[in-house]
């Protein structure tokens, strides 16, 4: 199978409804990041078909639970993942996404400008610095392959609403770092850890999305200052 037929097959595999018009841009953000990797550190993944199995339809996973009319914020997107494939299979949802380095941010408004995705916007921030200003302003966040759960959660949940959710895509055995990370999700107004398990069509790569609900408001005092946060996890 070439890459459309991988992708395409995926994302009926995992049920999604989606439009020519979102293949084409998926394979167009396909291109354009293996171009740009040969140029800066994007991604490890340099084979157009791994590009398709262990980051599109990874992230493809998460557009189920992203309804139309709510806004997402993604903390370390770094070449946009999950952030501009889920933009692109949900276009109906906006998107802000967030990372640390100028450069991948660059990168990322040139790709949006070029894919024409207007519910979505790239940010150059630290999480703990956004998050000042936008303090419960997302119906949701994600990140995938940022930090330890204990770490992410103080970056991430202060700007989830109450009643929103965050989730934070893991590794299938996760089960020891989500046991850590139990008392920062009690402080931080997420207290109850659902794990989502799934195998990533053609990949075969064994998953797990942590889901956590914000039931509470997240104490003023968080996020603390990048250096505590990381010395001194909750
Ligand atoms: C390993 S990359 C993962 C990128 C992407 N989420 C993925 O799954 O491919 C981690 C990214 O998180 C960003 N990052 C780490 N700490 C951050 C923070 N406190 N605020 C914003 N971005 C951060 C880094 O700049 C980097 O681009």
């Amino acid at each position: 199978m070439n890459e459309r037929m991988l992708l395409e097959d995926g994302l009926k595999q995992l049920s999604l409804s989606f439009s020519p018009q979102s293949v084409e841009k998926l394979l167009r953000f396909s291109d354009l990041l293996l171009e740009k990797n040969r140029v800066m550190n994007l991604t490890a993944v340099t084979d157009p078909t791994e590009v398709v199995t262990r980051h599109f339809l990874d992230c493809a996973v998460l557009a189920p639970y992203l309804p139309a009319g709510q806004t997402v914020l993604d903390v370390g997107t770094g070449a946009g993942f999950p952030g501009v494939p889920l933009a692109i299979l949900c276009p109906d949802t906006v998107f802000t996404l967030l990372d640390a380095q100028r450069k991948r941010v660059d990168f990322l408004q040139e790709t949006i400008a070029a894919l024409g995705l207007s519910n979505c916007t790239a940010v150059h921030a630290r999480a703990e610095e956004f998050a000042k200003a936008h303090r419960a302003a997302f119906d949701v966040a994600v990140s995938r392959a940022v930090a330890e759960l204990r770490v992410l959660c103080e970056l991430t949940l202060p700007m989830v609403r109450v009643g929103g959710a965050f989730y934070a895509m893991k590794a299938a055995d996760c089960m020891d770092e989500v046991g850590s990370a139990a008392h920062a999700f009690a402080v931080l107004g997420a207290p109850a850890a659902e794990l989502l398990h799934y195998t990533v069509p053609h990949a075969g790569v064994e998953r797990t999305m942590v889901r956590l609900q914000k039931l509470e408001d997240t104490p003023d005092r968080y996020p603390r200052r990048f250096k505590k946060i990381q010395t001194d996890p909750l």
